[in-house]
């Protein structure tokens, strides 16, 4: 047989192969399965991409991401799940149903994270995010103590000095009557990723990268960024992605997926850098040991000789860190910012009592006084603040699709029978917009929250539950609130009427664009 016919052999088998992968078993599976469960159940099919197209699709006719799964909920009240394809062909449950939604996430042992993404395998196969089973929970327990709610009053000095760093700057550069337009996320990332790397590493990430205009952090956050975006718009990476799916990086490299992996690894030595450092330092002299991540670590491996805990975890681990509380953090706070433009008498009330509580507590007048003596506990008081936070949560949740789970062993929930090699995908948004727990659930509304009756632990989940919850929510809500204190004494939030708001789903689900309001300075006279 000539090349050519060994060539249009492999060709066409492949060809066949992949249309039955990903169009015919798809299509057969998601039609039986509504066969089965009826009404029960949502089925959705879309060639190749699964719900990234449905997402696609709605965010231009609708302004939402969400937009058609939101309709379809509301037009299927009987539903507990949307089943629809993946990627790859593979068949992915969504559930509904927030007791079902409990069901998955407090089974654990019948599922493994799925994370194919091969930029955030790169950067993080080594940490918590991605381990699974003993590793994970070894990591899990090392961590969770730092991440206990009574331990980030250790944080706090950093969070309070790095929003005042970062809002301080732009009321420096305010008369008293002029206003600036503000790119809310932006903003707030730039302190929510600062303070991982001060937490993490005890000092800020001012050293920049040979080549690159960016701090350690901003280069970061801008590959995470960039190796999405790839996804999104490059129709031939997308290709390449469903046929090497974790390898397609290694196969065939465009050239901007050559750029992420050197970006990558340039990434990794610098942090690398910083740890050898550190360690030679701590070697030298024990009684260096602070206060934060590497330094507990360190300590874990050369004083404890804790050989559950190992240097090869370590960067894997921060960069876990960083990208799961920078974006996150800083679009709940952009998004509450951007509702408290919206509402002005929320945004009064607000205010108000972060100024009654700090007066209360400390005996002195000024803004500038009062957000420096401002302690935890005032900012566990700030009830009101807190509600404004969760009530921005509920309406977008910044995690609202957690990493996908593969199903190891067969397993029933409520009356789904799931397979082995089915996916898991959980869509938070669904119990967040019940009507039947939330009244009026587009509404902001953040009194909902001050009354205790109508909390539901199970359908506002937006850090997820069960033993893979989030770690780091006890340290967002605290950066939050304490962001969100040092704004409403300083500014008046301003709304852009010029931006026609919309709502997208992409490494986090989120408001654009981002300059939603403007900032005024706060010169009222609360006397
Ligand atoms: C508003 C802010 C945040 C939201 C909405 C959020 C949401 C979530 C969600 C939904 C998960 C579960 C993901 C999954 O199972 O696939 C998660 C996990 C995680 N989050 Fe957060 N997060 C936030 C902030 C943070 C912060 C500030 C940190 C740390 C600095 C952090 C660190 C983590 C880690 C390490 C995990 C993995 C935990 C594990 O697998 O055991 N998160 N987060």
């Amino acid at each position: 047989m000539s090349f050519l016919a060994y060539f249009a052999l492999i060709a066409t088998v492949t060809v066949i192969y992949l249309a039955f992968r990903i169009v015919i078993f798809p299509k057969l599976k998601i039609k039986k399965l509504k066969n089965k469960y009826g009404d029960q159940v949502i089925v959705l099919y879309n060639f190749g991409s699964g719900l990234i197209q449905e997402k696609k699709k709605s965010l231009k006719q609708q302004g939402d991401s969400l937009g058609t799964i939101r309709k379809l909920l509301w037009s299927n009240p009987k539903a507990k799940a949307i089943i629809h394809n993946n990627a790859s062909g593979q068949i992915a449950y969504s559930f509904i149903d927030p007791e079902l939604i409990k069901q998955v996430h407090q089974q654990p042992e019948f599922f493994v994270k799925q994370v194919n993404h091969p930029a955030v395998l790169y950067l993080f196969s080594k940490s918590i995010l991605c381990m699974q089973g003993k590793e994970w929970q070894k990591q899990r327990q090392f961590f969770g103590k730092s991440f206990h709610f009574e331990e980030i009053r250790n944080y706090l000095p950093i969070i309070k000095e790095t929003s005042q760093s970062v809002f301080g700057s732009i009321k420096e550069n305010l008369s008293d009557s002029s206003q600036i337009e503000i790119q809310v996320v932006k903003i707030c990332e730039s302190v929510t990723s600062e303070v991982v790397f001060k937490a993490f590493f005890g000092f800020n990430s001012q050293n920049l990268i040979n080549g690159s205009q960016n701090s350690l952090v901003q280069e970061i956050v801008s590959i995470m960024t960039d190796s999405y975006r790839i996804f999104q718009f490059n129709k031939l990476a997308f290709i390449k992605f469903l046929i090497f799916r974790k390898r397609s990086y290694d196969f065939f490299p465009l050239q901007c997926e050559r750029e992420i992996v050197q970006r990558l690894r340039k990434v990794k030595e610098e942090c690398d850098k910083i740890v050898q450092q550190r360690k030679q330092q701590l070697l030298n002299n024990p009684s260096l040991y602070k206060y934060n991540f590497l330094d507990q670590y360190l300590k874990e491996i050369l004083l404890n000789k804790n050989q559950d805990i190992r240097e090869e975890n370590i960067i894997d681990n921060f960069l876990a860190l960083l990208f799961a509380g920078t974006d996150t953090t800083g679009n709940m706070v952009g998004t509450s910012i951007f509702y408290l433009s919206q509402n002005p008498e929320i945004q009064n009330k607000a205010r108000d009592e972060v100024i009654e509580l700090l007066r209360k507590n400390h005996q002195c007048n000024k803004m500038q006084d009062l957000y420096e003596q401002m302690t935890f506990e005032d900012i566990t008081n700030f009830n009101y603040l807190n509600s404004v936070l969760k009530e921005s949560l509920r309406l977008i949740p910044p995690a609202v699709n957690v990493f996908p789970r593969k199903v190891i062993k067969d397993l029933q929930i409520g009356k789904f029978q799931l397979k082995k090699g089915d996916a898991v995908n959980t869509n938070f948004i669904c119990g967040h917009y019940n009507p039947q727990v939330f009244k009026n659930p587009e509404q902001f509304d953040p009194s909902r929250w001050m009354n205790a009756n109508e909390q539901n632990q199970f359908s506002f989940t937006p850090f997820s539950l069960g033993p893979r919850n989030c770690i780091g929510q006890h340290l967002a809500m605290i950066e939050g609130k304490c962001m969100l204190a040092y704004i409403l004494l300083n500014f008046e939030i301003i709304p852009n009427l010029k931006v026609k708001v919309r709502k997208e789903a992409k490494m986090s689900y989120g408001l654009i664009p981002d300059n939603l309001v403007f900032f005024k300075k706060n010169c009222k006279n609360y006397d």
